[in-house]
């Protein structure tokens, strides 16, 4: 295509309402613009980049045997009042009337949709198993949109529901579904891990998310250092490798530690290490009282805790209510003389501590020389730390090391929920209706395509892998005064355009140093530049990622792009 036509509005300056990378460089390469906050349109460079990530997971969901379709934004809020969650989603739900003042929501994924319409059109085991997929806008009222597309109100997602008789069917279409992931985003060249995850508010089994690892991820990753172990820090299991001190449990001691608050102050008051106090946290885990106990060097990981209570809600007990229920505030709690309601539960860790500190349940004073089991009872030990760097790895390979990620897919086991709620069965063998088994599967298409440009960019702009790039080929005319450097860069662009190349033409009336950051900024991975010597059928051909070029002439030129393009 000839720039001169395009609709390529690069930009000198860095837009400041953009602070990450990939931000910057899609906005200042003209290939997205903002309409309001996290929403976008996509220009023809983005749009051309957008069609072919979609591509490639249209390609491997359908090489997984999955069928795609494409459901409606505007969903009924009949529908998610059947499963409840028009209630219990928040604000993030966008919702709206229609002409006769019935409430229907913008569609933030389609669960309720797809279930209710496999339940109308599929009612025999003989069916099963099948997946439908679709890639679409979703909608979602972030409270804190940012980071351009990495996390947008409205987004390109693609998302799949599989159906099942039972588990066993559901476990084989989730392994062909996660390896057509792994495919997806081999071939987007991202360097990724599949981590174990928390299926959060969707429930069921099993559940993988698919990480970008880049430092400007939001969540944090666990992987070993020997395996190809590898978790959400909320979710990865710590092995309980402690062993009991040999030390002789001394006489339980009350001592007054004034001004001692924090566990460090109270450690450096009583002359120990961080591990060898107990630190006691006060949680409402759905309305119930709970206190957590773990190691002084730990942190409650509340995932683990709502996991473990199968909650709907853990937040933090606040200081008045702690005062209130137990009689001292924060900085002197204790599992010693804790009143019947409220739950006691420790971390595997603190099973191990002798002579330990920890809080009175009285403001100013701790007790030390405390022995679990002899001086307080818990309602259980659990794993409720989140795990450290150099833990040992869960799987007994290596230890753990930590990498922060940018989750661009995630696939649930979501079990018979959906189904359950929405009536959705088939007649069995048996000639009996039962419950549909579902899995769902998703990839943020938008935020792949974002996660691409913070791992493929430089000081100069995008550099895009050869596969994904909005061109093949950057053909630039430095001098469009020139008859001779026209009559080339016109012969050489048909002799491409008839060689089936995709190739960008900047035919421009504008000076070498603003088609050279143009082109820098756009990416393309090879640049074909008419010069001076023009004349004697060279040109300058250069390869955007490594900076190499060289004078080929122009009988070589298409041999040689093919060969590079592969
Ligand atoms: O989306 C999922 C589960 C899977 C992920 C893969 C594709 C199909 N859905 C989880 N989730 C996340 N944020 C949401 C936000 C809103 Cl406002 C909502 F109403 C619903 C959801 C919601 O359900
Ligand atoms: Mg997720």
């Amino acid at each position: 295509m000839r720039q001169s036509n395009l609709l390529i509005p690069t930009l000198r300056e860095v837009p400041a309402e953009a602070d990450l990378k990939s931000h910057q460089l899609l906005l200042k390469a003209g290939f997205i613009r903002q309409l309001a906050s996290g929403v976008y349109n996509f220009l023809p460079l983005g749009k051309r980049v957008l069609r072919k990530v979609e591509n490639i997971v249209r390609e491997e969901m359908d090489r997984a045997g999955a069928q795609e379709v494409q459901m409606p934004a505007l969903q009924p809020a009949e529908l998610w009042q059947t499963t409840g969650r028009w209630n219990t989603m928040g604000q993030e739900l966008m919702r709206l009337k229609d002409r006769h003042e019935r409430d229907f929501a913008l569609g933030a994924t389609h669960e309720e949709v797809v279930t209710a319409l496999v339940r109308d059109e599929v009612n025999s085991y003989k069916k099963l198993p099948f997946t439908l997929y679709q890639i679409q806008a979703k909608y979602r009222d972030e409270k804190r949109p940012r980071f351009g597309l990495l996390r947008g109100r409205e987004f390109l997602m693609k998302d799949a529901y599989s159906f099942h008789e039972d588990f066993d069917s559901l476990d084989e279409t989730y392994e062909v579904i996660f390896n057509a992931y792994k495919r997806i985003f081999e071939r987007c060249g991202l360097n990724f891990r599949a981590v174990i995850a928390d299926s959060g508010a969707m429930g069921g089994k099993d559940t993988h998310e698919f990480m970008v690892l880049s430092e400007v991820g939001e969540d944090t990753i666990a992987y070993s250092n020997e395996s190809d172990f590898a978790a959400n820090i909320e979710m990865a299991p710590v092995v309980p490798n402690y062993e009991k001190s040999a030390e002789e449990a001394k006489p339980l001691e009350k001592v007054e530690t004034p001004n001692a608050k924090t566990m460090q102050e109270v450690a450096d008051f009583l002359g120990h290490d961080l591990d060898q106090g107990m630190k006691a946290i006060m949680f409402k885990v759905d309305e119930q009282f709970v206190m957590v106990v773990t190691r002084g060097d730990h942190e409650v990981n509340d995932v683990k805790l709502k996991n473990l209570y199968e909650a709907e809600i853990v937040e933090l007990a606040s200081e008045e209510e702690t005062k209130e229920v137990i009689g001292a505030g924060f900085g002197s709690l204790g599992p010693i003389n804790v009143p019947e309601n409220v739950d006691v539960v420790a971390d595997h860790a603190v099973e191990y501590l002798v002579n330990a500190t920890c809080g009175a349940n009285e403001d100013g004073y701790h007790y030390k020389n405390v022995s679990p089991e002899r001086d307080f009872k818990v309602n259980q030990y659990a794993d409720l730390r989140f795990i450290q760097e150099g833990d040992l790895s869960p799987d007994g390979n290596g230890t753990i090391e930590f990498a922060r990620g940018i989750e661009v897919g995630h696939v649930f086991k979501l079990g018979t929920k959906y189904a359950d709620d929405l009536g959705a069965t088939f007649l069995n063998k048996e000639g009996r209706a039962q419950t549909y088994v579902m899995g769902c599967y998703g990839i943020g298409v938008s935020r792949t395509l974002a996660s691409i440009v913070e791992q493929y960019h430089d000081d100069n702009g995008i550099v895009w892998p050869k596969n994904l790039a909005p061109f093949q080929a950057h053909l630039i005319n430095l001098n469009v005064k020139k008859e001779e450097q026209v009559e080339l860069a016109d012969d050489i662009y048909n002799k491409l355009l008839d060689a089936g190349i995709d190739v960008l033409y900047d035919d421009r009336q504008e000076r070498p140093g603003v088609k050279f950051n143009d082109s820098d900024l756009i990416g393309v991975p090879y640049r074909i530049v008419i010069g001076k010597r023009a004349s004697e059928g060279y040109v300058e051909f250069k390869h955007r990622q490594t900076g190499d070029q060289e004078d080929i002439h122009n009988d070589d030129l298409l041999n040689h792009l093919k060969n590079l393009l592969g």
